[in-house]
């Protein structure tokens, strides 16, 4: 105790007083949310646990067990359980186009994101203005770009994998997931900050700890019980970090951006291409200034590069357990590609249909997260089932279990590579009843199927991503002969820890360069 009072000095009568007043004010409104407002009529799972703390404990031993049997039992209506911040309500599918489109000032994602990061003692995040700004330039800038800029990405992936894989010559173990970051952080780098900084260790080792750092740091917090992490965060690291995180990413970018600022008053300058630029052309337009864009780009890499490369890393964990299917994705890639000039051109990624489906199975059957459409009620809500959802209820939808529901994907237990492109071509019934099936399409978020999230929010970067992840597959797939190690044949189990479903970053598999 003698550390925190030291560490929180002449401020700890405040603390302790706001503290005292915080906690007695949040119990009187649990009470009257769920008590006073009807969510106590809603369906409870876990219930036999105990009271709310012996279902917290249950939450945090054996989340996913929950969500099955809530799922198995209410599939179609809203019921709720106990997780680690107070009652969690999860809404039937049909009932998510009532709120998929809700404005903000209703269904808030900021709230959401705001109570599962602690952004409070994280620090994470910028003003509402910086991340509309961000996801318009993702949405308007780079998405309609890809074209454009896809022979670089294609030519940085190919240095990326060489530098980080080595020559190959012989069979050679590579802990894949960390190559795998470093080789996203590069290549998504060349994108986001230009060719000429992103193979630098001052872009990609913060790009990547960053975001470690982060989930370190929210995952120690959880474990303090709410009203005492005003206490906690003193005693977690990675809260100071995430603060050096920021301070060196300012003074590491400002200079670039001043030297760009001044470049661009010469004349005949050719401005570079890259989100950098994008972001200092259109600052005005947002109110950003220039000093706030080491924090975007920062901000960036969080949702860009840990995403991409645990996507990455579950399809090679999926597909080097059937070395069928490996043969049968070098066949298409390398037809695409004799399509297309040899290229990995825009039109080749979207020629490989067989990738496209394997990659979305690879999601479907390792959801890294239970739940998705994590949103917070800001002002009260009456659902078309009559449920009503006061301010400050914490709603979502039970993702995971979705994608395991037999009435939607046949065989859910089942890893087929073929699922979605026989979907997508009509060669297997659709349970869905998709009047497009371009639905089935990896890119494409559904309420059905959100790995990317759903309605207004769903996630803007996910045709970069899909793009990205395609360029990285393919180049491997043409490349590189790969298998497990030795002589094992069954897939690498995921870590399964609360909510999070993810791939083991310590598992090698073996590499070698293909007619070397
Ligand atoms: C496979 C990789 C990725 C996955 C699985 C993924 C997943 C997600 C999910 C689940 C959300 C929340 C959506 C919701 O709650 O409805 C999201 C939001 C977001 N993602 Fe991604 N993402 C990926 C890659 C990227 C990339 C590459 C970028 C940037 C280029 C990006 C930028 C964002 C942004 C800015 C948001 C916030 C959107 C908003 O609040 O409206 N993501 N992503």
């Amino acid at each position: 105790m003698d550390q925190f009072w030291r560490l929180v000095g002449p401020r700890s009568i405040a603390v302790a007083s706001a503290f005292l007043l915080v906690t007695g004010v949040s119990v009187l409104w649990v009470f009257s949310s769920l008590y006073v407002t009807g969510l106590s009529t809603i369906p409870l799972i876990g219930d036999e646990l105990g009271n709310a703390e012996q279902r917290r404990k249950g939450f945090i031993s054996h989340a996913q067990k929950l969500y099955n049997m809530g799922y198995a039992k209410f599939k179609n209506r809203t019921w709720r359980l106990t997780g680690t911040d107070g009652d969690r309500i999860i809404l039937p599918r049909h009932l998510l186009d009532d709120v998929g489109r809700m404005p903000d000032s209703h269904i808030s994602i900021e709230k959401a994101i705001e109570k599962s990061n602690e952004i409070r003692y994280t620090g994470l995040g910028g003003t509402q203005g910086e991340t509309e700004f961000l996801i318009h330039l993702i949405r308007s800038d780079l998405t309609h770009a890809l074209n454009r800029i896809n022979p670089r990405l294609e030519e940085e992936i190919a240095h990326a994998t060489v530098e980080e894989l080595g020559p190959c010559e012989d069979w050679t173990r590579a802990v894949i997931y960390q190559k795998m970051l470093r080789i996203v952080a590069v290549a998504s780098g060349n994108i986001f900050i230009g060719p000429d900084l992103c193979r630098s260790e001052e872009w990609i080792v913060p790009a990547i700890t960053y975001t470690v750092d982060l989930f370190t740091a929210i995952g120690k917090l959880k474990q303090w019980r709410w009203w005492t992490r005003p206490i906690g965060q003193y005693f977690i690291p990675e809260i100071e970090s995430l603060h050096q995180h920021r301070r060196k990413a300012v003074e590491w970018l400002e200079p670039v951006v001043a030297k760009r600022r001044q470049m661009m008053e010469k004349k005949g300058y050719e401005a570079p291409d890259d989100m950098l630029q994008w972001m200092m052309n259109k600052g005005h337009e947002f109110n950003v200034s220039d000093n706030s864009l080491a924090l975007i780009q920062l901000n960036l890499s969080l949702a860009a590069i840990h995403t991409t490369t645990l996507t990455t890393t579950l399809v090679l964990y999926d597909i080097v357990a059937q070395p069928g299917l490996v043969q049968e994705l070098r066949n298409e890639v390398r037809t695409a590609m004799a399509n297309h000039g040899d290229k990995l051109t825009t039109r080749a990624l979207h020629d490989m249909r067989l990738l496209d489906s394997v990659m979305k199975e690879s999601q479907r059957t390792n959801p890294v997260n239970l739940v998705r459409f994590i949103r917070i009620v800001e002002k009260p809500v009456t659902l078309s089932d009559g449920t009503y959802l006061p301010p400050g209820t914490h709603i979502e939808s039970a993702h995971a279990s979705i994608l395991q529901d037999r009435n939607l994907y046949s065989n859910p237990e089942t890893f087929d590579g073929h699922r979605f492109l026989n979907l997508r071509s009509g060669a297997t019934p659709d349970p869905l009843q998709y009047k497009n099936k371009e639905q089935y399409q990896f890119v494409t978020a559904t309420k059905d199927f959100m790995s990317f999230g759903y309605g207004r929010h769903a996630c803007p970067g996910r045709f970069f991503a899909g793009n990205e992840i395609k360029l990285i597959l393919a180049r491997i797939l043409v490349d590189y002969d790969f298998k497990m190690p030795d002589g094992l044949t069954e897939r690498y189990a995921n870590l399964n820890t609360g909510l999070d479903s993810l791939p083991d970053p310590t598992k090698a598999l073996l590499f070698k360069r293909l007619n070397s």
